[in-house]
């Protein structure tokens, strides 16, 4: 199966677009009527251009309104079709989209509708041109992919097909599996589009909310599953329509495009052996077993506040590189490493974005089938000459400039410690944190379903419906993903204002970066205890939030003060409870969180995020009187 994307799908001017198109890797495009009407050059000129961008035109689209018209309306349409095909003739594109009628005038009637497509048909065959017909989810009289085939079917012409589109099918919640019935080599066309679940008139959901498929809520996998049993093997094509994407980077688009089809032609064929998908094999989604470890890019100066806090926490300084400044600070599972090189990745990250995470390790099974897999979806590799006696740890380019380096048993990466490391000999006290919870991802809200797609499409993880949290000066919005043992979790923050402390934090960091780790803790209460003890700060929540928490859960008085007492946040689902605190931000704006998770609760304190937030603006601005 052949990529395609509809040049709609793409920010900028038609030069632009195809350029982004081809680097992507795409094999070609639908062009979409607008497109090209509003270029200043000939058909024949467009044409060219898109052949010598290595492209094939796969389909002219969109002609509307075309079948069940009366008389003159009639023969006005054909008239126009005829124009639209002498049009095609000099782009050099045989294939042309018509879409179901949306005519206040359009007659119905399946019979009416095949034969004024198969007479059409005709008119296209004897120039050497094919038409394909698509159910409109708001077609006036036909909407679903069910009686367009029917119509395709009666009209019964070779050179008239069925286009299927994603969104009008699933859109309408249509089963994907009536697809199966209809014989592949009928289908002429099938484009491909994800959407959010979003209740809204189908139309306006349509042209503003499309998605790339896996960025949405659409059983997008199984309609292309339905659609390779069929047999067809033409081009899969994107046709996204989003309001957000008109105003991104075409190269980013289209590259987040191609990663889609990639996932999705690799998701199909683990599912339907008789995909015919032009892949090269890839292992599936990469399981992640844990955060091996996270690392700081900083200066000797700066890492000092860094390094207090961390002590503060309970971690101790275990191992120094042999041959670079760089220690392993280290509590039970979690490993922070803090790099003060001046040569090298993480310097030039530091000059770029002050103290923050360059690195996060992730261990996984294999780590060269991570890379391999990464790889077949667009991901970047990165890789530094390892200096003497270091290990080659494969790497890909991760959110903001930071990058992520995979360790694993097999090739005995995870000797990295020892071979690369010697141990300091500091005593390690225990204060009760035990692994990474998450690491809290800050980006503008532009960049979330890239980088949400960029991991679920790499790694076996999962996305969690969006959400939104209220910052006193804008919208933050929140997706949460996880393994689905929740051993690893990584929630994306996407920031839509730079008044709001994640966009705030965009700003000072110059880009999308870490700006909170939470920790695990054994038992919350001790490891404030012991925390507190050590000269930790925590982040101070005001007495209304408490007074809020008893009468929301009846807590009773005891609870409620111990809770206030070390600033710990609650929330209880059911028999499930949370319990988070925060510190207060280090210069370079990142702040640690310690949690406690029982009874088997899967969230991160929504409910308590507006205080969070709220209670760090206080913090910054300067206005809050430390209670304890
Ligand atoms: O929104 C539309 O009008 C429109 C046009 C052509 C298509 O292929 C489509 O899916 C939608
Ligand atoms: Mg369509």
């Amino acid at each position: 199966m052949k990529t395609s994307i509809a040049t709609v799908s793409i920010s900028g001017n038609l030069t632009e677009k195809l350029a982004a198109i081809a680097a992507a890797g795409f094999d070609g495009l639908e062009i979409f009527e607008q497109d090209f009407l509003q270029d200043a050059a000939s058909p024949r000129e467009v044409g060219a251009m898109i052949r010598d961008h290595g492209l094939e035109i796969m389909l002219y689209q969109p002609f509307r309104d075309f079948e069940g018209l009366p008389g003159p309306l009639r023969a006005r349409a054909f008239d126009r079709a005829r124009h639209k095909f002498d049009l095609m003739a000099e782009l050099g594109a045989d294939l042309m989209l018509i879409c179901s009628s949306v005519h206040p005038q359009a007659m119905g009637g399946i019979d009416r509708a095949a034969d004024d497509l198969a007479e059409l048909a005709g008119i296209a065959a004897e120039r050497g041109l094919r038409i394909g017909y698509e159910a409109l989810a708001w077609g006036r009289h036909v909407s679903d992919h069910r009686d367009a085939w029917e119509i395709v079917r009666r009209a019964d012409h070779p050179a008239l097909g069925l286009v299927l589109d994603s969104f009008h099918s699933l859109g309408r919640r249509i089963d994907p599996d009536t697809i199966r019935r209809i014989p592949g080599d009928r289908i002429f066309f099938v484009q491909l589009a994800d959407a959010p679940q979003i209740d809204m008139d189908l139309l306006y959901w349509s042209r503003h909310f499309r998605n790339m498929p896996g960025e949405g809520d659409l059983p997008v996998v199984e309609f292309t599953r339905a659609v390779a049993a069929t047999g067809y093997d033409g081009p899969l094509s994107l046709e996204i329509f989003n309001d957000q994407f008109r105003g991104g980077s075409p190269g980013t688009i289209a590259r987040d495009g191609h990663r889609s089809l990639i996932w999705l032609m690799d998701q199909t064929r683990r599912a339907e052996p008789a995909l015919r998908a032009d892949l090269p094999d890839l292992p599936a989604n990469i399981g992640v077993e844990g955060v091996e470890f996270i690392e700081f890019a900083s200066s000797p100066s700066e890492a000092t506040n860094l390094e207090t806090a961390l002590a503060q926490m309970g971690f101790h300084r275990e191992a120094r590189h042999r041959n670079k400044q760089v220690t392993v600070w280290r509590q039970a599972g979690i490993r922070i490493v803090v790099n003060v090189e001046e040569t090298g990745f993480a310097h030039s990250f530091f000059l770029n974005h002050g103290t923050g995470v360059c690195d996060i390790g992730l261990r996984v099974a294999d780590a060269q089938a991570t890379v391999t897999r990464a790889r077949a979806l667009d991901a970047t590799l990165f890789s530094q000459p390892p200096g003497p006696g270091e290990l080659e740890i494969p790497a890909i380019r991760g959110v903001g400039g930071s990058i992520l380096h995979f360790i694993d048993a097999k090739s005995r990466l995870d000797e990295v410690w020892q071979v690369e490391f010697t141990p300091t000999g500091d005593r390690a006290p225990d204060f009760g944190l035990t692994c990474v919870d998450h690491l809290a991802e800050t980006m503008d809200y532009d960049e979330m379903l890239s980088w949400s797609l960029f991991y679920t499409s790499i790694f076996e993880m999962e996305r969690r419906p969006m959400l939104d949290v209220a910052d006193p000066d804008g919208l933050i919005r929140s997706q949460a993903i996880a393994t689905p043992d929740r051993g690893t979790r990584i929630t994306l923050n996407g920031a839509q204002s730079h008044r709001t402390l994640a966009g705030g934090f965009l700003t000072d960091s110059m880009g999308s970066a870490v700006q909170h780790i939470a920790l695990a803790s054994r038992d919350i209460f001790a490891s404030a205890e012991a925390m507190a003890g050590a000269g930790f700060q925590t982040l101070p929540i005001p007495e209304n939030y408490y007074a809020d928490l008893r009468a929301r859960y009846g807590l009773d008085e005891a609870t409620a003060a111990r809770l206030r007492r070390w600033n710990i946040l609650y929330e209880a689902e059911g028999e499930a409870e949370f319990f988070q605190f925060y510190g207060r931000p280090l210069h370079c704006g990142l702040f640690f969180e310690i949690v406690e998770r029982r009874g088997g609760y899967d969230g991160y304190g929504a409910l308590n995020a507006p205080f969070r937030v709220a209670a760090l603006k206080r913090l910054t601005r300067g206005k809050d009187m430390p209670r304890n």
